[in-house]
């Protein structure tokens, strides 16, 4: 059933687990996603960024955002686990407004680049016009470090959550869930040393706003999936991820909503590298997507249980 993402956070807020909110570009990842969601009874956030809207409309925001609403609801409305279509890091009205418009979720606006009072004043709008149709609405505070969204957010900008301004950003804004930076980046490049969240800052925003909380830049990055990749020709040196530990810690505190991009797509990479090195005459794009699609399942399903919402649906 296609659902309000609410719905799936606030249950999971409730029992203390987490739902990895896994981001496609195209039907491959989707396929995969459902048949993960299926095979784990586990609940399903799909998400797509700002960017793979533009990509699946080729260029047109409101086509894009239907082909996936109608996508995502085709599959939604025929099986029996709860599945939600979310916009990640919605910077622009335009496609805040395209993706309301054309049936997602729920929305997030991602103003974490501004001042509080700015963001606060953006983010309060944007719940404003969500709300009035049945959209819920993610808002993020504190910016995260490295790569966020193709704009390089400098280390010494990067400001992690403070959790007094949260108890006041969500009280102000209405915001349905939250995501606030303790110390994560996006991308295969994470942390300069050793990996490390600030979970006091994690326990004080749960206590505070007593809200489902979102981990962006949640990747793990599995070795072994670097290692296979670079076998067939990868060069993904220095690739480093959250290790599973500390999301489990971060779920345990709190965190209910886990955004999962990198680790899809290298999944996808290297099982395309190893397919097309051993299959030289293939050229049936549903076969030699087969290895690619296997990997990116296999990540899901191991990601569904480790965030314990499995069996969950
Ligand atoms: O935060 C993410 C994804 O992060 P990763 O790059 O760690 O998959 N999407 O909004
Ligand atoms: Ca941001
Ligand atoms: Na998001
Ligand atoms: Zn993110």
């Amino acid at each position: 059933a296609y659902v309000n993402t609410k719905e799936i956070l606030e249950k999971a807020s409730q029992e203390f687990y987490a739902v990895p909110a896994l981001n496609i570009n195209n039907l491959e990842f989707l396929q995969v996603i459902i048949e993960a969601g299926l095979e784990e009874r586990a609940p399903v956030i799909i998400e797509t960024s700002e960017g793979a809207i533009k990509y699946a409309g080729n260029g047109n925001i409101l086509r894009g955002a239907k082909l996936f609403v109608d996508m995502v609801r085709a599959y939604a409305d025929t099986i029996d686990i709860p599945v939600a279509l979310h916009l990640d890091h919605g910077k622009h009205f335009e496609f805040i407004m395209a993706a309301i418009k054309a049936g997602y979720s729920s929305v997030m606006i991602d103003a974490s680049e501004y001042p509080f009072e700015e963001n606060l004043k953006i983010t309060k709008k944007i719940v404003e016009i969500a709300h009035s149709v049945g959209v819920s609405v993610e808002a993020e505070l504190g910016r995260l470090v490295g790569i966020e969204d193709n704009v390089i957010v400098e280390e010494h900008e990067a400001a992690l959550v403070d959790p007094d301004e949260a108890a006041e950003f969500v009280e102000k804004t209405g915001v349905d869930f939250l995501a606030p930076a303790i110390g994560t980046s996006h991308g295969a490049f994470k942390f300069k040393g050793a990996a490390k969240l600030d979970f006091d800052r994690l326990k004080k925003v749960k206590n505070l706003t007593n809200k489902p909380l979102v981990l962006h830049g949640a990747s793990s990055v599995p070795q072994e999936i670097v290692k296979l990749a670079e076998e067939y020709g990868a060069n993904f040196k220095g690739a480093k991820g959250v290790p599973s530990e500390i999301l489990k810690e971060a779920v345990r505190y709190g965190i209910n909503k886990v955004n999962t991009d990198t680790d899809l797509r290298m999944a996808f990479v290297a099982g395309l590298r190893e397919f097309l090195a051993g299959n030289p005459a293939e050229f049936d794009p549903r076969k030699y997507f087969k290895t690619s699609k296997e990997y990116v399942k296999k990540v899901i399903k191991d990601r569904m249980r480790l965030l314990d919402c499995a069996n969950k649906a």
